[in-house]
């Protein structure tokens, strides 16, 4: 199993050093502070969090743990911060917005390194993310000139108009799999939309978030945009639960954002839930078979397995089971890993000891059922990184469809592989988990793939391609995937509420 186990492992001096350089370079300082009303201030209790290497296990920086009363001070100064930005008009909202996305633009390599350092992801991966980042700026900055009120028929004698306002102060709360990336989500079309925000970054990434702020903060009004580091359950709970936070938008886990939508509910505000999934894969016959492993190895492994849409639930027509899984595992094996700070490295470490644990955890569960490991449930054999929370990329058949493994959300590198032959029975079997996150369909033939399309119970599917995220896109789950929508254009709209006007006409 991972080297992570070992508690006392140590990466090799090469890699040690290679990370400090990078985090001297990356990191401004080391001790973070929370950003409030446009200040760096510190946090009125004295609770710390550590924030560590996922490649080295060493530590890198230190935030402070907000809490009630640091929230307490954020969301007054979000509502100052709101009053100026309502001021300006959406053409002055615009032009700032695209302008958060030049400057990133411009220093895209630092935060794509930063992102690799703090989460683990290759950098080859990081770019992307920093390139959707800038992206979906972009996109929300012209999409904040699209919100429109309605006028409604009515008597003669009164006119009646809507129009959308911002609910005023949003909360965010984001997770550690795509630190930048998910807060480009959320705060692109919140502040597009008109509203302030309170946000919460993981406590294991708040690294790049932090650097944005101080590339950024000379562009927006004071109290705009205030982040409090800090535990879920402190942090985060108190923000959730502010009476004075119009609406929270949150990403990550099932059960926590289930215990959200409670929290919310006590003040009746608005949500938006981006949650787990239990992704299936379907190769269909006439699949061209290169193209197939290819999009299957994207579909599992990117990110080490840490999408909430990963396609985990590999579903392979017999006709070619066992040449695809053979040619499957194959590449799977192939996948450099390693060091995320080298430009040759394809998957790098998860992202803390726990997630490596409950991955290990999962493949046992495995083998517990009958599954039978085709490739990797082993340790990592680059004695280089041993200080570092990898697992190796993992194909799994014959574990039952009806077993925790199947129907739980794993968030590693691990891919179960599932034979299929009658398409009734399979679509059964497809939509049979509590998820609806995401989708993944592989065949030459439109109507096939329009048909598993329509049978499909969850709301994104790929076609022949996995984990295309363009803004304007929209993306969010079915059933206990999450409720709402992101990064499409219905977002923005989900930022405001609607005003209706009914005028007398005499
Ligand atoms: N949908 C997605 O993109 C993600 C899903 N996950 C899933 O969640 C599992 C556990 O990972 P975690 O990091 O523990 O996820 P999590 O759901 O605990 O954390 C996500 C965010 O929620 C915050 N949070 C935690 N408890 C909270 C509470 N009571 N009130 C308000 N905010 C709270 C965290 O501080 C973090 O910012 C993973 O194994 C994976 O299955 C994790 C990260 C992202
Ligand atoms: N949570 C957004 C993207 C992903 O995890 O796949």
């Amino acid at each position: 199993m991972a080297p992570n186990s070992q508690p006392s492992a140590e990466s090799s001096q090469e890699v040690i050093e290679r990370h400090e350089q990078a985090a001297q370079e990356l990191i401004q300082d080391r001790e973070l502070q929370l950003y409030i009303e446009g200040e760096w201030v510190d946090s009125t209790g004295s609770e710390l969090l550590d924030i560590y290497d996922p490649t080295t296990g060493r530590k890198l920086a230190t935030a402070q743990a907000g809490n009630d009363a640091d929230i307490e001070r954020a969301v007054t100064a979000a509502w100052r911060g709101f009053e100026t930005w309502d001021d300006k008009s959406v053409a002055q909202r615009q032009v700032i917005l695209s302008e958060i996305a030049k400057r990133i633009e411009a220093r895209q390599e630092e935060f794509a390194r930063l992102d690799a350092l703090d989460n683990g992801k290759p950098l080859v991966e990081a770019r992307d993310d920093i390139d959707l980042v800038v992206d979906h700026f972009r996109y929300f900055a012209g999409a904040a000139r699209t919100l429109e009120g309605t006028t409604i028929p009515a008597e003669n004698d009164q006119h009646i108009e809507t129009v959308r306002e911002p609910y005023g102060v949003v909360g965010q709360i984001i997770p550690w799999n795509f630190p930048l990336l998910m807060a480009a989500w959320k705060l692109a079309p919140a502040l597009a939309a008109g509203n302030a925000v309170v946000l919460k970054p993981a406590e294991e990434t708040p690294l790049s978030l932090v650097e944005f702020i101080h590339e950024i903060d000379d562009l927006i009004p004071d109290g705009l945009l205030n982040i409090v580091t800090g535990y879920g359950p402190e942090a985060g709970t108190s923000l959730v639960e502010h009476p004075r936070v119009r609406k929270i938008a949150f990403t990550g886990s099932t059960e926590v954002g289930r215990g959200v939508m409670k929290g919310a509910a006590n003040t009746l505000k608005d949500i938006s839930l981006e949650l787990g999934g239990k992704s299936p894969l379907i190769i269909f016959p006439d699949a061209a078979l290169d193209r197939a492993v290819e999009v299957a190895i994207d579909a599992m492994f990117y990110n080490a397995g840490e999408c909430c849409c990963a396609g985990t639930r590999l579903f392979v027509h017999e006709s070619l089971c066992d040449e695809f899984t053979q040619k499957f595992a194959d590449a799977a094996d192939d996948i450099v890993l390693g060091d995320p700070l080298l430009e040759k490295t394809e998957m790098g470490p998860k992202i803390s000891p726990r997630q490596v644990q409950r991955t290990e955890r999962y493949i046992r569960l495995a083998e517990e059922v009958g599954g039978r490991i085709v490739t990797g449930g082993k340790q990592l054999e680059d004695g280089r990184l041993a200080g570092g929370y990898f697992v190796v990329p993992t194909v799994v058949e014959g574990a039952p469809h009806r077993t925790r493994v199947a129907q739980e959300e794993i968030f590693g590198p691990v891919e179960l592989v599932f034979e299929w032959s009658d398409y009734g029975n399979l679509i059964d079997r497809v939509n049979d988990v509590s998820f609806g996150l995401a989708a993944g369909i592989v065949s030459e033939n439109i109507s096939t793939t329009r048909r598993a399309a329509r049978d499909i119970e969850a709301g994104n599917i790929w076609v022949n391609q996995y984990n295309e995220f363009p803004a304007g896109q929209p993306f969010g789950g079915y059933k206990q995937s999450g409720i709402g929508r992101e990064i499409g254009k219905e977002t923005i709209k989900a930022y405001t509420q609607t005003k209706t006007l009914n005028f007398k006409v005499d």
